[in-house]
């Protein structure tokens, strides 16, 4: 052990800020309600999932994509204008725009209406769009960003979270939807996740509108049925019933609503609508493609599933534990029709998005959350200060073959080796006149604990 202490002045080991009493009036650390700070252990954490998601991605041989996260507010507000954040889902027919109830929407200081984005896909399909004629079809993109939403204070809810979006634009056939539900599986698998833990439900705004029209309900009026009946499994049967009655349905139409809502099976569906109907066709297709990637197992038909956007147009799904505990963990359909919402032809296209708070609660509940330390090669410490020249050339080579180096300064050597432990690095080298006399320099190598002399070149030589 090296017999040096450094000759730093002396002052506290202990690194962690001293508060001093002091008339200065210390700033709001805490970051603004509703948002979060990722200090580096739960940055790891991030980062890791967010590894996840991209290699996943590059599996499908998606390509990554960005956007700004504030857009302007006429990519989430109706048509007429009149801005959707007091209106209610219902008001919004099925191919209008966005059903945003917090809408985090402000003016700029140029008088401009803006947003800090509440979902993805409408900044998508507006690059898409812009894109034109530059881009071939089909396109498969991603992307992992920032959304937000305004809470209200009361509910103490968060107001932003991270997003994993998968997209295929320009595939109208269903085999879109299975190559996004392979991702979904194979990024439950890179988790640990298993087909016991988790269930991907799958249905499609179809069956509704075959109901609907069964029942010749208004189509003005679907939209506001999609947002009562997203409720069956959350809220009494009395309550559904009650809000179509008051929506205008029909008893007759509310029964025959409820009973194919109630559906898990498709063969009943199909006995209920006919083997011809574009739901039954589009869902007994998925399954069977299903069937051949072989995630059959993680899939299940259940027609209450609806999803919380008005644009979507076919198949929807969503990923649920299966313990029931929480909410969504992911979910995503197909939305054919929001392209003409924004003024240009229609293009088919369907994606998901994958926030990263719910997925975070089944991992711990799981316990699955991987243990990730900090991880750092090397750590360079001067015993000597008339050394430091020499120090640094070793550090410089080491960081040019590519090892993490952690240059320690201005510590005793009690802290350096237990740094060392902390943030489990490889090696710890110790630069100081005794061995640099001989040109050498002593390393310790944490795990084994072995220490001995090497000369500098040595050091970058492969271990
Ligand atoms: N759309 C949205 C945005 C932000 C959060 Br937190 N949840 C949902």
């Amino acid at each position: 052990t090296a017999t040096k202490d450094n000759a730093r002045p002396p002052s506290t080991d202990d690194d962690t800020l001293v508060s001093v009493a002091s008339e200065r009036s210390l700033v709001d650390v805490n970051p603004p309600r509703g948002t979060r700070d990722f200090p580096p252990e739960d940055m790891r954490l991030r980062n890791w999932l967010f590894n996840n998601f991209r290699e996943v991605s590059r599996l499908l041989s998606f390509e990554e994509v960005d956007f700004p996260v504030l857009e302007s507010e006429a990519l989430f507000i109706r048509k007429g204008g009149e801005e959707i954040t007091q209106q209610a889902w219902a008001e919004i027919v099925m191919n209008e725009l966005f059903s945003y109830c917090q809408l985090y929407n402000f003016e700029d200081k140029g008088g401009r209406r803006v947003v800090l984005r509440p979902e993805i896909t409408p900044s998508l399909a507006r690059l898409v769009i812009k894109q034109g004629k530059s881009v071939s079809l089909p396109l498969k993109w991603f992307t992992i960003g920032q959304c937000w939403r305004y809470e209200r204070m009361t509910r103490g809810r968060r107001r932003e979270h991270y997003q994993w979006n998968m997209d295929i634009i320009g595939l109208s056939k269903v085999r879109a939807e299975a190559e996004l539900i392979h991702a979904i599986v194979l990024l439950f698998g890179r988790l640990g996740i298993t087909s016991s833990d988790v269930g991907i439900r799958i249905s499609s705004r179809k069956v509704l509108q075959a109901v609907l029209q069964l029942h010749s309900i208004p189509e003005h009026l679907f939209a506001e049925v999609c947002v009562i009946v997203d409720k069956m499994g959350k809220v009494s049967r009395d309550v559904i019933e009650n809000e179509l009655m008051t929506a205008g349905v029909s008893i007759e139409a509310i029964k025959g609503i409820i009973e194919v809502l109630s559906l898990k099976s498709l063969s009943k569906l199909e006995e209920v609508l006919g083997s011809e109907d574009e739901a039954v066709t589009d869902l007994k297709s998925l399954f069977l493609l299903a069937e051949h990637y072989g995630y059959i197992q993680w899939i299940n038909f259940d027609a209450s599933v609806v999803r919380g956007l008005a644009y979507y147009t076919g198949i929807v799904f969503e990923a649920f534990d299966r313990e029931g505990k929480l909410r969504a963990i992911c979910g995503g359909g197909r939305y054919d029709r929001l392209f003409s919402t924004f003024g240009s032809d229609d293009i088919p296209a369907c994606g998901f998005g994958f926030g990263d708070a719910v997925i975070f609660e089944l991992l711990k509940e799981k316990g699955l959350l991987p243990d990730l330390n900090r991880q750092v090669d090397d750590i360079v410490f001067l015993l000597d200060e008339e050394l430091e020249g020499s120090a640094l050339k070793i550090v410089s080579s080491l960081r040019q073959t590519g090892r993490s180096v952690d240059l320690i300064q201005d510590k005793r050597l009690k802290w350096v080796f237990k740094h060392a432990e902390r943030i489990n690095a490889e090696r710890l080298i110790l630069v100081g006149n005794s061995e640099w006399q001989r040109g050498m320099v002593r390393v310790k190598i944490l795990a084994t604990r072995d220490e001995f002399e090497v000369k500098m070149d040595e050091l970058t030589a492969p271990s």
